[in-house]
């Protein structure tokens, strides 16, 4: 049946990929090959070794064409929970991850792999703020509000705040379970600006890591439908977009009035200038607060030495140049003068349906 033939088209290229790079004996090879060879005709499918797994989630990393960060690909901390069978133990794991990564502030890049095929986690992010619509407009994260209506649906008692954490949803075997994330294990931001003191009174915050947990990691035929990851933050996903975009926080208005800016006429690009201090603000008070986080530049930087080196070992430079630029002042990086080539190899990250 097709299916087999794929999955066997696809475990082969993986495994010779993986046994390759990992200079692994021929006699390994071989014996790996005639192994998933068994497993696939015997039961349809086949299970990756725990080093096979590692090596697949850094090389999707590394194959991740929309990814600025993936210089320190193989650095990445792989957990391996494929074994996990209850909502409470993916529970308790996911909290784990949280703590693991956060680290204080010194963020890890990490992942954490459950079992293939029958664990969706619904949430966009581990941490993310929700977001409500009421009469009297918008409150919280706009990019929530579809999501908080499924929680408060499944239980959720919401609290109609500006930053309210949302509740884990955890999808086992077909079977739904809601879960609150304890305070202490969120490590939030203050964010302040190094020069004007009146941005104090909009209490702006933000949470420390960005763990991404409705992508699906696919490896040599294998989709791993629930394998959150997080990497640190780049300031100006926080500063040009999450606080600024008018359909997220919508706060360039505001803080211009903060910074006494003639907000009535464009040409004195007042956006840009509120741009500017809220995004010098996010990169100093992570810093101040020993968060983890990346300016745009040093990102871009670090992503040309990724393309030294991937040029260097003779691999293919992938990327999608429009996410590859960052938001604020993409001229001044040398990525808005290149141009990439937008191949999807595999392993790699993907979107995936909806689960609600
Ligand atoms: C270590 C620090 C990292 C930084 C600073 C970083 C930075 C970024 C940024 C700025 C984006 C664009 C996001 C957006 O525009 O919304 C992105 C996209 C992406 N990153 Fe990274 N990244 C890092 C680590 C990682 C890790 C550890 C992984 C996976 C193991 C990863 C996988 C991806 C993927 C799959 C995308 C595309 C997401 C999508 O298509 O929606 N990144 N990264
Ligand atoms: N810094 C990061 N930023 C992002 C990476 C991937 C995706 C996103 C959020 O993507 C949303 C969907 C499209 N833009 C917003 C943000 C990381 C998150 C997890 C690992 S690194």
């Amino acid at each position: 049946i097709p299916l087999k033939s794929q999955l066997l088209n696809e475990a082969y290229i993986f495994i010779h990929q993986c046994y390759e790079e990992l200079n692994k004996s021929e006699d390994d090879l071989k014996n790996r090959l005639s192994e998933v060879n068994q497993q696939i005709l015997l039961s349809g499918t086949y299970k990756h070794t725990s080093e096979e797994l590692e090596y697949g989630a850094k090389v999707a990393w590394r194959n991740s064409v929309r990814c600025i960060g993936r210089l320190f690909w193989d650095s990445l901390h792989v957990i391996d929970q494929r074994q996990l069978d209850t909502h409470e133990q993916i529970y308790n794991v996911l909290v784990k991850h949280i703590e693991y990564a956060t680290n204080k502030g010194k963020v890890r890049p990490t992942i954490t792999v459950f079992s293939p095929n029958n664990v969706r986690v619904w949430n966009h992010q581990l941490i993310r703020y929700a977001g409500y619509e009421t009469d009297e407009g918008n409150m919280g994260d706009p990019d929530s509000i579809q999501f908080t209506k499924k929680c408060i649906e499944l239980g959720w008692e919401p609290k109609y705040g500006r930053f309210d954490v949302l509740p884990l949803v955890i999808e086992l075997n077909g079977e739904t379970k809601l879960f609150e994330l304890p305070d202490e294990i969120i490590l939030e931001v203050n964010i302040q600006p190094p020069t004007i003191k009146s941005f104090d009174e909009l209490k702006l915050k933000w949470y420390a890591v960005p763990i991404i947990s409705n992508m699906s990691l696919e490896i040599g035929g294998i989709t791993y439908s629930a394998a959150p990851f997080n990497g640190w933050y780049m300031g100006t996903e926080i500063g040009a977009r999450n606080l600024a975009d008018d359909f997220r926080y919508n706060l360039l208005p505001e803080i211009a009035d903060a910074m006494e800016l003639d907000t009535s006429n464009r040409s004195m690009l007042w956006r840009d200038r509120a741009l500017l201090e809220l995004n010098t603000a996010v990169l100093h008070s992570f810093k101040a607060s020993g968060v983890t986080i990346v300016d745009h530049h040093t990102a871009a930087e670090q992503f040309k030495r990724f393309e030294q080196k991937e040029k260097r070992i003779g691999r293919p430079i992938t990327g999608k140049w429009s996410w590859l630029i960052p938001p604020l002042t993409p001229a001044a990086t040398h990525i808005f003068h290149n141009q990439y080539d937008e191949q999807e190899l595999t392993p790699n990250y993907f979107y995936q349906k909806k689960p609600f």
